[in-house]
């Protein structure tokens, strides 16, 4: 096969791919399984060429190999990015070459194919990328309908940033403090996603008994130990199609790291109590409010699993880092908390707000906007109604240091805005914050009434 441009074939309406790859056969195999897809193909076999087709014609999707005579697929991938970024662009790898694959994944490519070339798997990737919505312009309305609210550079960013994510199978790794809305945008990338038809699974990898994971998460056959009377899927097969997410990765045990890179690597998973593995096609997201290179730093998390799962890092701002969004995140609260008949919030008590700092983020807004909307006088929030921690305002904790104190009031303080901080996170929940600070519940009950903290 010729690779000019004599060598496109008249067509209708149907979904035109571009590939590119300088092996002849490789370019017919290809032509000919997308021919039999019902689609139409141009075939290309340098990176000059693969230009002038982009520049003539609209492609659903580009199938790019990585070396080409005259440059690197990922050339072509950067391209499309910036001039044609509705076309999904895939890229097609040396057989083992891990790394090539994650730099196309974060230069934007939608997904990888490793030589040699899967049918199976090709047929796959093509169906995924033509049913990707045609425009990104949709997604920021979607987005906001879906509730990642705000009008913040910082937020703006990362719904663009969310929009490109669903165009893409890439694993992504989604950081930030503790509900500042890491789930949402990962429920968000997962809901515009070529993956949005099978389910979306979240697994909160803290909540799992260490002796049950293997099985919650590759599930078992029967017979595997006693109790397992019939056979169960685990988290993968649920997420089949679709996408896991796996929330506070970091509190992954070591070895299950281990099994749950060797999933991701090979594609496949096998049973407690099997003897065969079965395919298994999960995109993952994964989150943590820890940060995770310091985990790998200390030898608590697996740097080739870390590298796996951040192949694109989506950053998650504070909401201390975006005081404009305030108003309208408690607008758009308070109308929801209230059901149809919402309270008013006073101009003094939104003045409150937009100093606080906010350690718990969204979730902890959300906390002190239902308390008061429950405990206000004549359905109007006041500034005493939020009940906001007192050493949790900005310029507060921005002083710091120790005003003329003793070295005991200045402990003190410390560990009051410590407590009071692990509290608000938690919504007031001392279980959780006498976790969260490292201490026992008798322990911070103890401290709560020494420093007469009250709820
Ligand atoms: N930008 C936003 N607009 C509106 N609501 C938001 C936004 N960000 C977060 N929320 C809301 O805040 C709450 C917490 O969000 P989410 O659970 O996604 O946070 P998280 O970062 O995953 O928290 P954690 O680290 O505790 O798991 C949710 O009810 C979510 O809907």
């Amino acid at each position: 096969m010729s690779v000019n441009r004599v060598e496109r074939r008249p067509r209708g309406e149907l979904p035109r791919v571009l590939v590119v790859d300088d092996e002849a056969d490789i370019r017919e195999l290809l032509d000919l399984t997308l021919l039999r897809m019902g689609l139409t193909a141009d075939c290309a076999g340098t990176v000059a060429e693969a230009k002038g087709f982009l520049a003539a014609e609209r492609y659903q999707l580009c199938l790019t190999d990585m070396r080409l005579p005259d440059g690197e697929g990922i050339e072509i991938v950067r391209l499309i990015g910036e001039r044609y970024p509705e076309t999904p662009v895939a890229v097609i790898t040396a057989f083992g070459s891990t790394e090539n694959a994650v730099a196309a994944l974060k230069a934007g490519a939608f997904d990888y194919l490793a030589k040699p070339v899967a049918l199976e798997q090709l047929r796959g990737l093509v169906k995924s990328a033509l049913s990707l919505p045609q425009s990104r312009q949709t997604l920021d309305a979607a987005a906001r309908s879906g509730n990642l609210l705000g009008e913040s550079p910082a937020i703006t960013q990362v719904r663009d940033m969310v929009g490109r994510l669903a165009r893409s199978q890439a694993p992504v790794y989604v950081s930030g403090e503790s509900g500042s809305g890491k789930e949402l945008a990962a429920r968000l990338i997962h809901r515009h996603s070529a993956r949005s038809a099978a389910p979306f699974v979240p697994v909160n990898c803290g909540a799992i008994p260490e002796n049950l994971m293997e099985s919650e998460f590759f599930g078992y056959r029967k017979g595997a130990f006693t109790g397992a009377d019939s056979d169960r899927e685990g988290f993968f097969h649920a997420a089949h199609g679709g996408t896991l997410f796996l929330d506070e990765v970091a509190d992954l045990p070591l070895l299950m790291q281990v099994k749950l890179l060797r999933v991701i690597q090979e594609k496949k998973v096998r049973r407690v109590g099997a003897t065969v593995e079965e395919p298994i096609d999960v995109r993952i997201i994964s989150a943590t409010h820890r940060n995770l290179k310091d985990c790998v730093d200390k030898g608590a998390f697996r740097e080739d699993l870390y590298w796996r799962l951040n192949v694109i890092e989506l950053k998650m701002p504070p909401l201390r880092e975006r005081h404009e969004d305030i108003p309208l995140l408690v607008a758009a609260l308070v109308e929801r908390i209230g059901d149809g008949n919402p309270p008013r919030v006073a101009p003094e008590a939104l003045h409150a707000l937009s100093t606080y700092s906010f350690p718990g983020n969204v979730r902890e807004l959300e906390n002190i906007l239902e308390r008061a909307s429950a405990l206000c006088a004549d359905a109007l929030i006041r500034p005493e109604d939020l009940h906001l921690a007192p050493t949790g305002h900005c310029d507060e904790a921005v002083e710091g240091g120790r005003r003329g104190e003793t070295l005991d009031q200045h402990m003190d303080r410390v560990e009051r805005q410590a407590i009071l901080e692990a509290l608000a996170k938690t919504g007031f929940n001392r279980t959780a914050a006498a976790r969260l600070l490292g201490v026992t519940f008798r322990s911070l009950r103890y401290r709560i009434e020494r420093l007469g903290i009250e709820e």
